[in-house]
This record gives structure tokens, sequence and C-alpha cells, in this order.
């Protein structure tokens, strides 16, 4: 079954469209290993979406569920199986190398733990500078957008505070002013009281710098803060895909639901009725 996401703004010409798309493994370990044995794991399947400009789109589900993959697909660290990604009309797969260093430069991804993405070798104002390279945001202005003071330009990674990094981290994703950000897990690595100040700063660059989002995560509440549209995945599959008012307040399938449930209450903008007390 594959479940269309509507577009909050269908007449949009959108950013990206996957259509059908698919990710699978081979289950073999060795080559010789795979003549004989062709069975493969569907870590994702016949995932159909898409992103218009100015969109925030959660993918949320539980542990497991292909979220990550589908990020990693969209911002072309992985390649699909099945199906295609298109990047304004253009397949990612057949892209001229002028088209994919503009992708690259449209579409950025920040991640969910900044210790393994911030090279602990570098100071910040060396990693900001390589993502800024010649015609990019002035690094002054980079560190006002994501409300980071000039000090910690000489410093290396493992001198920030958790959130401090995460910020970084955003600050790198946007040297390029691009289009599209894909934030995958971007605040479960931090504390309650950081997690708050990252989403404000994401709805912000949002809402304010128009930069459309798609943010993985298997915390509802924080899409209830973030996204305009939502779409839940089960098993690698789309289970549920529309607003987020629908989605989180009257979900229509028995698994939304069992997810809302698992939120603790008080934290966001809860669906009403759900959730532990
Ligand atoms: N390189 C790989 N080889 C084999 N299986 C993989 C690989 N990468 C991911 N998977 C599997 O694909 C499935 C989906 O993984 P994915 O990381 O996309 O899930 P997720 O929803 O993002 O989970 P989480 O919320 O825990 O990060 C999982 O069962 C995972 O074990």
């Amino acid at each position: 079954m594959s479940v269309n996401v509507p577009n909050a703004t269908p007449a949009a010409q959108p950013i990206f469209a996957l259509q059908e798309v698919g990710k699978s493994y081979a289950l073999a370990r060795s080559p010789l290993e795979r003549m004989f044995n062709r069975r493969r794991f569907h870590a994702v399947s016949d995932v159909s979406l898409e992103v218009a400009k100015g969109d925030a789109l959660a993918i949320v589900g539980e542990s497991g569920s292909g979220k990550s993959t589908v990020a990693r697909m969209m911002v072309g660290l992985t390649a699909p199986t099945t199906g295609s990604i298109c990047f304004r009309g253009d397949a990612l797969n057949t892209m001229t190398r002028t088209q994919n260093a503009t992708f690259r430069q449209r579409v950025q991804m920040v991640f969910q733990s900044t210790t393994n993405s911030l090279n602990p070798r570098k100071t910040i104002a060396t990693t900001l500078a390589e993502a800024i390279g010649n015609d990019g945001v002035p690094v002054r202005q980079l560190l006002d957008m994501v409300r980071l003071p000039a000090f910690v330009l000489a410093r290396y990674p493992h001198q920030l505070s958790g959130g401090q990094r995460q910020r970084v981290g955003i600050a790198r994703a946007l040297a390029r002013r691009p289009e599209l950000v894909v934030a995958d897990e971007p605040t479960s690595a931090l504390d309650v009281s950081i997690q708050a100040e990252i989403i404000k700063l994401l709805r912000d660059l949002h809402q304010s710098a128009g930069v459309s989002l798609v943010v993985i995560s298997h915390d509802l509440a924080l899409v209830g803060e973030l996204c305009e549209r939502v779409v839940v995945m089960r098993e690698g599959r789309v289970v549920e895909a529309g607003a987020v008012d629908q989605v989180l307040f009257e979900p229509r399938e028995r698994y939304t639901t069992e997810l809302l449930a698992a939120i603790p209450k008080g934290i966001g903008r809860h669906p009403i009725g759900v959730g532990p007390e």
C-alpha cells in the first residue's frame, strides 16, 4: 500500500518529489553467500511524498521504521533501490555534475549527533569557513542567525555544550543559503530545556527566513511545535499522512494513536486526550 501525502499548497511546484521509493539491503554477508541467498531486508518500501517551497514536513514513526533512511536518500547520502527522487524536476541519480553541485548547496542536513558530524580537529571558525566557501553567508551573520556568541569561533567542538554544538551544526547547514533543510532527530541528543531553544530556532528559520524543513523525529510533541504536515511511518511504509492538526488530534490509524499515547503529557502542544498521566 502506498499512502500519498497531501500537499498543503498543491498548486506549488514541489521542491522534492519521492515516487514509490524503496531501499533494501542484502541479507547475505559475503558475495558468495549472496549468490545463493537473494533475500533482502526492505528498510523502506513504496514511499511517495512531495515537499513544496515553504513546507515544514515531519516524518515520524517508531525506531527502525525507516525515517533516517528516507532522510539520507533525500539528501543523496543513500541511493534508493527502487523508485525515483527528484529535486526541482531533476532525478538525483541522473544529475549532471553542475546540477549535483547546486543540489548539494540547496539541500542540507542537520544531524542528530554533532559528536560524529563535526570534525573534532577543526575549530568552529574553520568548519564554518569551509561550509561558507566563497559566496556563503558571512560568518557573523550566521552566528546571529543561530544565536551563538563570537567566542565559539576559536573553540573546538569538545569545548562547546551540546546545544552550542547543535547550533554550529545548524549554522553549517545554513552557510550556503539552502532552500531545504532535512533535520534528523535534531533535538533528541539534547536536554529538554535546550530542545525547546533548538525547536524555536528551527521554527524561526522556517517562518522568518523561509527555509523549507523536513524534520525526522519520533517525538510527536516536537512535530506539533514545528511542522504543518506529517508522514507516519511503520516498518518502512507510510501508514498515515496529512495536516499535523488532523494526524495528531484525529489520527485515523491505530498505530498513530499508539505513538501519540507514548508522549509524556506537558511537553509541547500535546494532543488532547491522549498520553499517559
Ligand atoms: N546499512 C544498513 N544495512 C542493513 N540494514 C540497515 C542499514 N541501515 C538501516 N538499516 C535498517 O533499516 C531499518 C530502518 O532504519 P532507519 O535508521 O531508517 O530507522 P529509523 O526510523 O530512522 O530509526 P531510529 O528512530 O531508531 O533512528 C532498520 O531496521 C535498520 O536496522
